[in-house]
């Protein structure tokens, strides 16, 4: 019997490797058997030591990712996303670098758990039944950007659900306010964010009508629950050639 052939695995660098996300994404990688770490990258780090790699994945932050996916789409590497600040500006610049490389993938998402995606996703549907909505994202005080990547792109998503279905703005009689006591207003949703020691990373999606709330809440109480998306997301960005944003096609949820 002649020996079975030798499977190659994929080779993977990770950007942001010394910090929280990067390094359970080190530790995620290193146990898949079908991955390879090749590069393990931190601040100062020569960025060519991640040429190897068929797949960047990048947990760094908002002022430095351009330059991390712009290095990458540049080579024909493909590219996993999770750091935050990422506006319809960078989208568009990002669709533009990826024009010059066609077979290149790129999956920027705000938040990689299941269960959030989930969130957003019912958060989403229950938009246009309600007069009234709010999020109030719940953080580690270490974060540096507020609010929460996942808070602007629930508040867009269901700021763009009630405008479909012609929902009015929500009601708020506000007239007196100390600056940022109703939170920062993303698409004409209010946004409140609460930094917190113990906690890791939280959500709420608060729904009023008459004589009835509804609470939609997502709970990350440990960064493995980012993992099984990155790595799904690392798995398929090369077949999704372009730019995706969030996991949602990976879950059979939306294109
Ligand atoms: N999409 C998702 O599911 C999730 C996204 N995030 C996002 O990921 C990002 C990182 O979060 P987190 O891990 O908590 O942050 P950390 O601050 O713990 O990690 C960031 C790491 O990147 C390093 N870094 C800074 N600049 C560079 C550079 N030019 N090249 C390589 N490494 C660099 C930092 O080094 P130094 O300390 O020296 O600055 C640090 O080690 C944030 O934007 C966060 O919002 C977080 C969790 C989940
Ligand atoms: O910084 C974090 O921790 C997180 N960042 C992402 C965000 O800003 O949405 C994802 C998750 O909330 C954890």
């Amino acid at each position: 019997m002649s020996p079975a052939a030798p499977t190659s695995r994929l080779p993977v660098a990770v950007l942001g490797a010394p910090g929280r996300m990067g390094a359970e994404t080190v530790r995620a990688v290193e146990s898949a058997g079908d991955l390879e770490l090749v590069a393990a990258l931190g601040r100062g780090d020569d960025l060519e030591r991640a040429a190897q790699a068929a797949v960047v994945v990048d947990f760094t932050r908002p002022d430095v990712v351009m330059d991390h996916v712009r290095w990458c789409v540049q080579r024909g590497i493909s590219a996993v996303v999770g750091t935050t600040g990422f506006t319809e500006e960078r989208l568009a610049q990002v669709r533009g670098w990826l024009r010059e490389q066609p077979g290149t993938g790129v999956v920027v998402a705000p938040n990689f758990s299941v269960g959030a995606v989930l969130m957003m996703h019912f958060a989403e549907q229950a938009a246009r039944f309600y007069e009234s909505v709010e999020v109030v994202e719940l953080h580690h005080p270490d974060k540096v950007d507020a609010p929460s990547g996942t808070a602007v792109r629930t508040a867009e998503r269901i700021s763009a659900a009630r405008a479909e279905a012609g929902v009015a703005a929500p009601p708020d009689a506000t007239s007196q306010e100390l600056p940022g006591a109703r939170g920062a207003d993303v698409a004409g949703i209010r946004v409140h964010g609460v930094r917190l020691r113990g906690l890791v990373a939280h959500q709420e999606v608060l729904f009023g009508d008459q004589g009835e709330t509804l609470t939609v809440r997502h709970d990350s109480f440990d960064r493995s629950s980012f993992m099984p998306g990155v790595l799904a997301a690392v798995r398929q960005v090369r077949d999704r050639p372009g730019l995706t944003v969030g996991i949602e096609p990976f879950l059979g949820l939306g294109s």
